[in-house]
C-alpha cells in the first residue's frame, strides 16, 4: 500500500494545483449534491402547509440553479481528472520506458519486450482510468455517503442512525468483494501480458514459424492462454455478481427501514412529510454511491495490481550500477580485459578466465564457435552487464568507474541485428536526436562509403526507411548502423559483423565503411567469416568461454602449428 501511494504521490506531486482545485470541484460537487433533496423536501412542506404559489416557484428555481451548476462543476471536474491523469500517466509512461532501457541484460531475459510494452502501455493507462475513476466514482461517492450521513443526523438522529448501520454493513461487503476478486485480477492482467507477449513474438517470428510449419503448435499455445484467461474471466464475473446481490438485497431492506420508521415518527407528530421524503431520497443517493463504489471495485483491482507491477518495475535496480565519477580516458584507448569471468546462469560459466588487450587504436577480431562467448564478452566491454569476477579497463581505467552515459559516448557498438526504426534515414542515423544538424551528419559522413550509399537512396537524408530490418538488406542495416556509430565518433568500436552472407557490392561497400570506422579507433571485431580478419590486427579465439588462442594475426597466420592456421586451412579447403 505504501509503495502505491508513494507512487501515487510521486506522479501527483508535480501537479498539486490542478490536483487540489480538482479536490475543491469535488466537494463542492459532493456539498450540492446533498444540499439539492432538502429543497425538495421544503417545498413539499411548503405545499402541505399551504404556502403561496410564488415562495413553492422561488424553492423550485433554487432546486434548477442548484442542479444545474452542480452539473456545471461535474462537467470542470470530469475535464480536469481526465487532464489531470494524461499528464501524470505520460510522465510515468516516459519514466517506465527510460527506466526500462536503462535496465541490465538479466532484467531484459526475464521480460519480453510484448510484456515490456503492457506493462508501460497497458498498465499506465489503467492506472489512468483508475485516477478518473477514483476521484468520480470511489472517492466521490465515500465523501457523498459520509454526507449524507452526517447530514440526516443533523435532520434526525435515528434515520442517521438507519442509514449509518446499512452503510457500515454494506462496506464490509464491498471489501470481502474486493480481496475476493483481487487474485483474479491481478492474474488476468498478468495472463494478458502473457498474451500480447506470445503475439508480439509469433508476428515477429512469422517467417521461421511458417518455415518451420508450426503454425499449429504455436496457435495450440495461444488457444492454452485465452482459455486461462477466460476461465479467469469467468470466476472474476461471479465473484463480482455475488457481491451486487447481496447489496441489493441490503438496499431493498434499508429503504424498508426508513418507510416504517418515517411512518412512526410522522404518526407521532415528530417528523413531517417532507422530511420522510428527503430521507427516502438520501437512501436511494446512499445505494447508488454504495453501488458505484462496489461497482468500480474492479476497476480499482485492476489499477492496483497495475500500480504495484509498474512500481515493481520501478524499484528494480540495474545491476549494473552507474556509480564511476572517472571521465573516459583521451583517445586512442587501450581495452584490456583482465581474468574475466561470467555466467548468466549461476553454476553455467560462459566466460572462463578470458583476458585480452586490443593496443590502443588497434583492431583485435574475436573468433570462436557458436556459442563460445564472443557477444557475451562485447557485451561486457560496453556494461550491458558486469563480470562476475576479473576487470575491464580502458587506459587502465576500470569501466566500472566511468559515467555509463560517458561509456555509452565513447564506446559505440554494431549489433549483428541491427535495429531500424520506422522512420527517416536522418532520425535512424540520429536517433531522433534533434539536435544533430544534416550539416553535422555530412561532415561527419564526409567522403566515407556510407556517404555514397546514403546520397543514392530516394530522398537523400529524407527517405523513410521501414521498420525492423524488414526493408533493407543486413549489409544496408549495417550501413546505417555504420553511419550511427560515425556520427557519435566513439574511441572504442565493437562490431559484431552480419552473420548472413551480404552480395558481393554491399559487402564491398560495408567492408570499406567498417575499415573506415576502424581508423584511428580501438575496435573489437566479432568475426563470424574468417575471410573478414585479414585487416586485422589481433585474435582471440573462444572456445567454451575460454581463450584458446591469442596472438597478432600475421605470427598466428605465419605459424602452421596455430589454431587459427588450421581453421584458415579448413576454411580453405
Ligand atoms: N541472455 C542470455 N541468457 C542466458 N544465456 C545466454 C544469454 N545470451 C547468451 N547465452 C548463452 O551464453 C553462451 C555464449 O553465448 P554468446 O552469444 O556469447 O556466444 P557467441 O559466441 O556470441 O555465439 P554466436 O556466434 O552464435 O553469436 C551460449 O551458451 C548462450 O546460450
Amino acid at each position: 500500500m505504501r509503495q502505491r501511494v508513494s507512487l501515487l504521490w510521486r506522479y501527483l506531486h508535480g501537479h498539486r494545483g490542478r490536483a487540489s482545485v480538482l479536490g475543491v470541484l469535488v466537494m463542492g460537487n459532493v456539498a450540492l449534491t446533498v444540499l439539492n433533496p432538502q429543497w425538495l423536501g421544503r417545498f413539499i412542506d411548503g405545499a402541505e402547509d399551504g404556502r403561496g404559489a410564488d415562495a413553492l416557484v422561488d424553492i423550485a428555481l433554487v432546486f434548477i440553479a442548484l442542479t444545474v451548476l452542480n452539473q456545471c462543476v461535474v462537467a470542470a471536474a470530469g475535464y480536469l481528472a481526465e487532464d489531470l491523469s494524461w499528464r501524470a500517466t505520460n510522465t510515468l509512461r516516459t519514466d517506465l520506458a527510460e527506466h526500462c532501457l536503462d535496465l541490465d541484460m538479466s532484467f531484459h531475459k526475464e521480460h519480453t519486450p510484448g510484456e515490456l510494452i503492457e506493462r508501460i502501455d497497458g498498465d499506465v493507462a489503467t492506472m489512468g482510468n483508475f485516477f478518473s475513476t477514483f476521484v468520480f466514482h470511489v472517492f466521490a461517492n465515500a465523501i457523498l455517503a459520509v454526507g449524507i450521513v452526517g447530514v440526516s443526523f443533523f435532520a434526525d438522529w435515528r434515520t442517521g442512525l438507519t442509514l449509518l448501520v446499512f452503510a457500515l454493513l454494506v462496506l464490509p461487503l464491498v471489501r470481502v468483494a474486493q480481496r475476493r476478486a483481487k487474485p483474479y485480477f491481478t492474474a488476468m492482467r498478468q495472463t494478458n501480458a502473457e498474451i500480447s507477449s506470445f503475439l508480439e513474438e509469433s508476428v515477429t517470428a512469422t517467417e521461421d514459424v511458417r518455415g518451420n510449419g508450426a503454425e499449429r503448435y504455436v496457435m495450440t499455445r495461444l488457444d492454452g492462454l485465452l482459455d486461462r484467461f477466460r476461465k479467469l474471466m469467468k470466476v472474476e464475473a461471479i465473484a463480482v455478481r455475488a457481491s451486487s446481490s447481496v447489496l441489493e438485497t441490503s438496499v431493498s431492506l434499508a429503504t424498508g427501514g426508513i418507510f416504517a420508521l418515517g411512518a412512526y415518527l410522522i404518526s407521532h407528530g415528530r417528523m413531517e412529510l417532507g422530511q420522510l421524503y428527503v430521507s427516502y431520497f438520501y437512501t436511494s443517493m446512499l445505494s447508488m454511491a454504495l453501488f458505484r463504489i462496489a461497482y468500480r471495485a474492479d476497476g480499482l483491482q485492476v489499477a492496483l495490481a497495475g500500480m504495484d507491477r509498474t512500481a515493481e518495475i520501478l524499484d528494480t535496480e540495474s545491476r549494473v550500477k552507474d556509480t564511476g565519477t572517472t571521465p573516459f580516458p583521451a583517445a586512442p584507448v587501450t581495452v584490456e580485459m583482465d581474468h574475466v569471468h561470467f555466467s548468466y546462469v549461476a553454476g553455467r560459466t560462459t566466460l572462463d578466465d578470458v583476458s585480452l588487450t586490443i593496443p590502443a587504436g588497434q583492431s583485435l577480431a574475436l573468433l570462436g564457435r557458436t556459442g563460445s562467448g564472443k557477444t557475451t564478452a562485447a557485451r561486457l566491454l560496453h556494461r550491458a552487464m558486469d563480470a562476475d569476477r576479473g576487470a575491464i579497463r580502458f587506459s587502465g581505467v576500470d569501466i566500472r568507474d566511468i559515467p555509463l552515459d560517458d561509456l555509452h559516448r565513447h564506446v559505440g557498438v554494431v549489433t549483428q541485428d541491427v535495429h531500424i526504426f520506422r522512420a527517416t534515414v536522418r532520425d535512424n542515423l540520429t536517433m531522433f536526436d534533434p539536435d544533430v544538424t544534416d550539416e553535422r551528419v555530412w561532415k561527419a559522413l564526409d567522403g566515407l562509403a556510407v556517404a555514397d550509399w546514403i546520397r543514392q537512396q530516394p530522398d537523400g537524408l529524407d527517405t523513410v526507411l521501414e521498420g525492423g530490418t524488414g526493408a533493407l538488406s543486413a549489409g544496408q542495416a549495417q550501413l546505417i548502423a555504420l553511419a550511427r556509430v560515425f556520427l557519435r565518433d566513439p574511441a572504442v568500436v565493437i562490431l559484431d559483423e552480419a552473420s548472413s552472407r551480404l552480395d558481393p557490392a554491399t559487402e564491398q561497400l560495408t567492408g570499406r565503411a567498417t575499415a573506415e570506422l576502424m581508423e584511428g579507433r580501438t575496435t573489437l571485431v566479432i568475426a563470424h567469416h574468417l575471410s573478414t580478419i585479414k585487416d586485422l590486427d589481433h585474435v582471440v579465439i573462444l572456445q567454451d568461454g575460454r581463450v584458446r588462442e591469442a596472438g597478432e594475426r600475421a605470427a598466428l597466420v605465419a605459424d602452421p602449428a596455430s589454431h587459427l592456421s588450421s581453421l584458415l586451412a579448413g576454411s580453405a579447403a
